[in-house]
């Protein structure tokens, strides 16, 4: 595993290496296949499949890996590294990586893998984009070893693509605790008497599962059965030592496609019918409903000024839409504008985070009662995951609906919206149906009737 690198060090690195790349169609076409190959999913490796699978990415190993331990300033220490990086490159190049919900926060020892930014910049990507794969060898060296070690990187890829790829297993957890139960529901009436008592507008707060499996469950299989089951959501698994974030969010953060930004806010949820007729009820319900309206527009109203400020034009509709996924319907507004000159998907990322969906109003106020009432660190649950690259495109979504396994566990998240007049029972059994898309892949979603 290559080692992490800060800006500064970076910045001291006085030798001549260089970033090369060569992309080439790839005939495989199954990337999730690639990580049923033990040697790969030993190293680091990224899956990224997009809402309406018109994209689709692996990123296997690291041949860099750039991180930020700062607080406020890591987004800015991601910019400059890249930005560094670019003058050493020949081409553009892409990366994956995730900022953690809170940089501010005692890590939790189940997070210790992830710092509060990092990104690899993969050795080898393979990249969907419709129908047509390619796959991108990046090395990073000094222009004499350059032929040398794409020859080396080139027999490496060979060997890996022959190499067996591993049954899928299907385990399911022995064991499923519900972490700090008692002081999560205390925490509902507490927080929505602050509320009242002005304190904050909104605040989300959390909670989380810890389930235990005999065996390490495989991820590829994993990750087939959220494809399968998680369409018009983002899929996405993060490994990194002994650690892998998975998920299936709904939410994007921010989408930046030539100049052209995306984003939208998710707030306000209802469970499926279980007849047409019962999901349209629900949904009509759900859009007529005060408190989810009122917990939606703090979403809407914090993300507006973010796209006044960093775009030329933006459009938006007036009043939300209904999001159905398979466990939840969500309150909806999409939001698209033209980004001025230089201005950075980063940049984006660095305001929109963390939105009143995960976070609260006021931002910080929230923050610091998330920290207060949920003792659990959220490492990279409703954080920001992803990729970009050095043309400034990129995507990331609100790593919701997640998981983060390790050490024969997985740790699932789910949280939401309290506002004056929220009530414990509703929001405990809401946090059901939103670790459903969870539970389901770990051996069974728990059936929700309310
Ligand atoms: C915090 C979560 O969901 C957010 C996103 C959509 C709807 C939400 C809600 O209705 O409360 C939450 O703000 C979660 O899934 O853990």
């Amino acid at each position: 595993m290559c080692k992490r690198l800060t800006y500064r060090q970076l910045q001291q690195q006085s030798d001549n290496r260089r970033i090369y790349q060569k992309t080439m169609p790839w005939n495989a076409q199954d990337g999730l296949s690639l990580l049923k190959k033990k040697s790969l999913t030993e190293d680091a490796f990224f899956y990224w499949q997009n809402e309406n699978d018109s994209v689709e990415m692996i990123g296997i190993g690291a041949t860099l890996l750039l991180q930020s331990e700062a607080e406020e300033e890591r987004f800015q220490e991601i910019e400059s590294s890249v930005r560094l990086l670019r003058q050493r490159a020949e081409d553009d190049f892409l990366l994956f990586g995730s900022f953690t919900f809170d940089a501010a926060h005692e890590p939790s020892p189940e997070w210790d893998a992830y710092e509060n930014a990092l990104f690899i910049v993969p050795t080898y990507c393979v990249r969907r984009e419709g129908d047509v794969w390619s796959q991108t060898t990046t090395i990073y060296c000094a222009p004499e070893e350059k032929d040398e070690l794409f020859n080396q990187r080139a027999e490496q890829w060979e060997q890996l693509q022959r190499e067996k790829e591993e049954n899928a297993t299907f385990v399911t957890y022995t064991k499923l605790e519900e972490r700090q139960v008692e002081q999560y529901r205390e925490s509902i009436p507490q927080m929505t008497s602050l509320i009242r008592e002005g304190k904050a507008h909104k605040v989300v707060l959390a909670r989380s599962l810890r389930l235990q499996f005999e065996q390490n469950p495989q991820i590829a299989s994993l990750m087939e059965q959220l494809n399968e089951q998680q369409k018009n959501s983002y899929r996405f698994a993060f490994h990194i030592d002994d650690s892998t974030f998975i998920g299936a969010t709904p939410e994007r953060l921010i989408k930046v496609n030539r100049s052209q930004a995306n984003s939208e806010s998710v707030a306000g949820s209802i469970r499926r019918g279980k007849t047409p007729e019962e999901d349209e009820q629900l949904g009509a319900s759900l859009l007529a409903d005060e408190k989810n309206r009122e917990e939606h527009h703090y979403v809407v109203e914090m993300i507006e000024p973010i796209f006044q400020e960093l775009c030329e034009t933006y459009t938006m509709p007036d009043r939300p839409q209904l999001l159905k996924i398979r466990d939840i319907q969500h309150l909806h507004t999409p939001i698209q504008g033209e980004m001025k000159e230089d201005v950075t998907i980063l940049q984006f990322i660095e305001r929109l985070h963390p939105t009143p969906a995960l976070g609260g109003v006021p931002t910080k106020v929230s923050l610091e009662y998330i920290r207060q009432f949920e003792r659990q660190d959220r490492g990279l649950y409703a954080a920001p995951i992803g990729w970009f690259d050095t043309e400034g495109n990129g995507e990331f979504a609100v790593a919701i609906r997640s998981a983060l396994l390790k050490d024969n566990a997985a740790y699932l998240y789910a949280g939401g919206g309290i506002v004056a007049d929220s009530n414990v029972e509703h929001e405990y059994q809401e946090t059901w149906n939103k670790f459903s898309p969870m539970l389901r892949i770990f051996g069974g979603a728990r059936e929700n009737d309310e």
